[in-house]
């Protein structure tokens, strides 16, 4: 009997569905706060066990609505009668070296993650930079001028020397010159602007923060340094980021994000004091209306994921915040960071740039990432589920998967499709509660829900660590886009896969994927060569050196710019051995056996998948397939059928709780 006792695959209470997937199936563990609470249909229903409304909820459906991820979020001031999430138990939590939530404990935030075994390749990665009078880069995080706190918390959190982007960064930032940091997803951005800001605060001491006012008989507070971020989960890491490198300083870290059910909360946080603020664009232009921000003291402004920041969705919103009482751009230090910053962004990043900033871009290793192992399979619209579940099906157990795709109803509908095969799966996109996006964002980082079905509201910036898969479902439309969301697996010197199906939707997208496989040096599927010829000319957003994520704008401009700058390190030879040789699924990555080998049975179309994996072995599934999907799975045809044509097929062993 598994822990937690057996729930059963239907809608109707404790009763198992009739429609032949009746499979037993254990409670996903830890799952047992979820009981009573409402999950927007994502989570099985034998979470909803006695809840059918909630099941009800689910099946209401959503309209077929394209998720834009902007998180304006604003909620009004009245709205504090919504009790706190889980991250913000109330303000009285904070502990005496901050205004940290007390979960914040040492343990949980100084919990390392290794960097992978391509870390050190990271020193031979190629690096661009520009502008005047560019400050030298540092080689060891104590060459920075670091001190003692910040080298202490650099040190708790197992950082032996910089990354590339940080060896750069740090010394830009601490000389406040004003910076443009391309580098490539997980290579450490975020320490590389808070590091230097929290050096600034510590040695500027009580100075460097303006002193609170009361304004019509509220406070207002002013923080030094303002982050902004263009999810709440991504600005929730970026606080526990900036929590972890000043813990045990006196430096009040706060945040503000959307979601009504969290205002009050953190409000009330910033009544600690707050020297760093990290906030979602709507929330803050809310709280610095209702007169709790003001922003005229703050020195230090960063956008991270800044080309997202300044495109169409947040533009006026940045631009209203940046005119909202903040000292302007000759007085304050601003920086953006990005993996991608097409050259539109970077034009329009000056306006909030002093004239002579530095433009850093660093290289990919390798290319686009060795780190990830870049798989593109044409699969047609029907085939999709089919061919999600072979993959699936032989992955290990132990790795996080995150499948993308395009819709919030398209989120909800595959996650529930997963969990009726008894894969436990998550989603998180736009349209669920802000307490439900974070404890599944917090399922899939924990493991008790190894699959996270999102839409691009998780493309960017979400640093979990054992992510060794990323699915492109749906491709997305553009292929910075694509960058960003496969970098949610090969962070930091670690490996992963990235998969994508491709199919007649995605042609508009086939030439710039081309160029950033072969930029991988990985192999491109003949298909794909041939929708790239078809392709539109032009290349898209990305153009220029395409080992970069982009490259300094004012240097193409001939002329006229401030363009000094050096180049260092350019390692050609890119990518030399560990990735990618093995067969494919199942095969050598991660070692040991796959999740489940099939059985017996067709999977189908397969003449229709290739794969752009340097392992030959004809076709995307080589490795432990042997059949996979009972003749129902092939739904090309369109004859409805379930997925299992075998009602009685043994449950999923590898994806069950561990039996108690
Ligand atoms: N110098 C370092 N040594 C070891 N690990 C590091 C170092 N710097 C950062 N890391 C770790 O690397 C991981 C990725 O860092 P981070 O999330 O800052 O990447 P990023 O460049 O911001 O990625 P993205 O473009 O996806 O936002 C984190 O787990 C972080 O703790």
């Amino acid at each position: 009997m598994p822990a937690g006792g057996v729930f059963y695959n239907g809608f109707a209470n404790g009763t198992p569905s009739n429609n032949g997937y009746a499979i037993q199936q254990p409670m996903v563990p830890g799952m047992g706060q979820m009981m009573g609470a409402p999950h927007a249909g994502f989570v099985p229903s034998p979470y909803f066990q006695g809840q059918p409304q909630q099941q009800q909820h689910f099946k209401m459906g959503y309209s077929e609505n394209f998720e834009n991820f902007d998180e304006n979020g604003s909620s009004g001031y009245n709205n504090f009668a919504d009790s706190g999430n889980g991250f913000n138990n109330n303000g009285a939590e904070s502990n005496q070296w901050g205004g940290a939530p007390a979960e914040y404990s040492e343990s949980n935030l100084f919990h390392r993650t290794d960097s992978g075994i391509n870390f050190d390749k990271y020193e031979n990665i190629p690096v661009e930079v520009s502008g005047d009078s560019v400050p030298a880069a540092i080689e060891h995080f104590n060459e920075a001028g670091f001190g003692p706190a910040v080298m202490e918390n650099v040190n708790r959190s197992g950082y032996s020397k910089p990354t590339p982007v940080q060896k750069h960064s740090i010394p830009t930032l601490l000389a406040n010159r004003d910076l443009m940091s391309c580098a490539q997803t997980g290579s450490g951005k975020t320490a590389a602007f808070l590091l230097p800001i929290i050096q600034h605060i510590l040695a500027g001491g009580p100075d460097m923060v303006k002193p609170p006012a009361f304004t019509n008989g509220r406070r207002t507070y002013y923080p030094c340094a303002l982050v902004l971020s263009p999810t709440r989960e991504l600005a929730i890491q970026i606080h526990k980021e900036a929590t972890k490198f000043s813990y045990k300083s006196n430096i009040q870290t706060a945040i503000l994000y959307g979601g009504r059910e969290n205002y009050r909360d953190q409000v009330n946080r910033l009544r600690a004091g707050t020297h760093i603020l990290i906030a979602t664009p709507g929330r803050l232009i809310d709280i610095i209306e209702q007169g709790f921000i003001g922003l005229a003291g703050c020195r230090y402004l960063v956008l991270d994921e800044a080309d997202r920041m300044l495109d169409m969705g947040f533009e006026p919103q940045i631009r209203k915040i940046v005119g909202q009482g903040m000292p302007p751009k000759t007085a304050r230090t601003t920086a953006m960071f990005s993996a991608t910053f097409p050259k539109e962004i970077q034009v329009l990043a000056k306006d909030f740039l002093k004239d002579n900033y530095i433009f850093l871009a660093v290289g990919r290793v390798g290319s686009t990432s060795e780190n990830i192992e870049q798989r593109l399979l044409w699969v047609n619209e029907m085939e999709k589920r089919s061919n999600l579940m072979e993959i699936l099906m032989n992955e290990h157990s132990e790795n996080l998967v995150l499948v993308f795709v395009e819709t919030k109803r398209g989120a909800n509908e595959l996650a529930y499709f997963l969990n009726r095969q008894q894969i436990r799966s998550v989603s998180i996109h736009g349209d669920l509660k802000q307490i439900e996006r974070e404890r599944n964002l917090e399922l899939f980082r924990s493991g008790q829900c190894p699959i996270l079905v999102a839409t691009a509201v998780a493309a960017r910036g979400l640093d979990i660590p054992n992510v060794r898969h990323v699915i492109n479902y749906d491709l997305p439309g553009d292929s910075d886009e694509y960058v960003h969301r496969i970098g949610r697996t090969g962070r930091c010197g670690n490996l992963g896969i990235a998969t994508s199906f491709f199919n007649d939707k995605n042609r508009g997208i086939g030439r710039d994927l081309k160029n950033l496989i072969v930029e991988s040096n990985q192999e491109v599927p003949e298909w794909l060569h041939q929708v790239a010829a078809e392709g539109r000319i032009g290349g898209g957003q990305r153009g220029g050196n395409r080992r970069f994520g982009a490259t300094d704008y004012r240097v193409g401009r001939g002329g006229g710019g401030s363009f000094g700058g050096n180049f260092s390190n350019y390692n050609s030879g890119g990518a030399t051995g560990g990735f990618g040789s093995g067969p494919a699924y199942g095969g050598s990555f991660g070692g040991g056996a796959p999740r489940r080998p099939f059985t017996n049975g067709g999977f189908g179309a397969h003449s229709s998948l290739s794969s752009t994996s340097n392992s030959g072995g004809g076709g995307g599934f080589s490795g432990p397939r042997r059949g996979g999907f009972n003749s129902g799975m092939n739904r090309q045809g369109g004859g409805g059928g379930g997925f299992y044509s075998n009602p009685g097929q043994a449950p999923i062993d590898h994806w069950q709780a561990p039996q108690a």
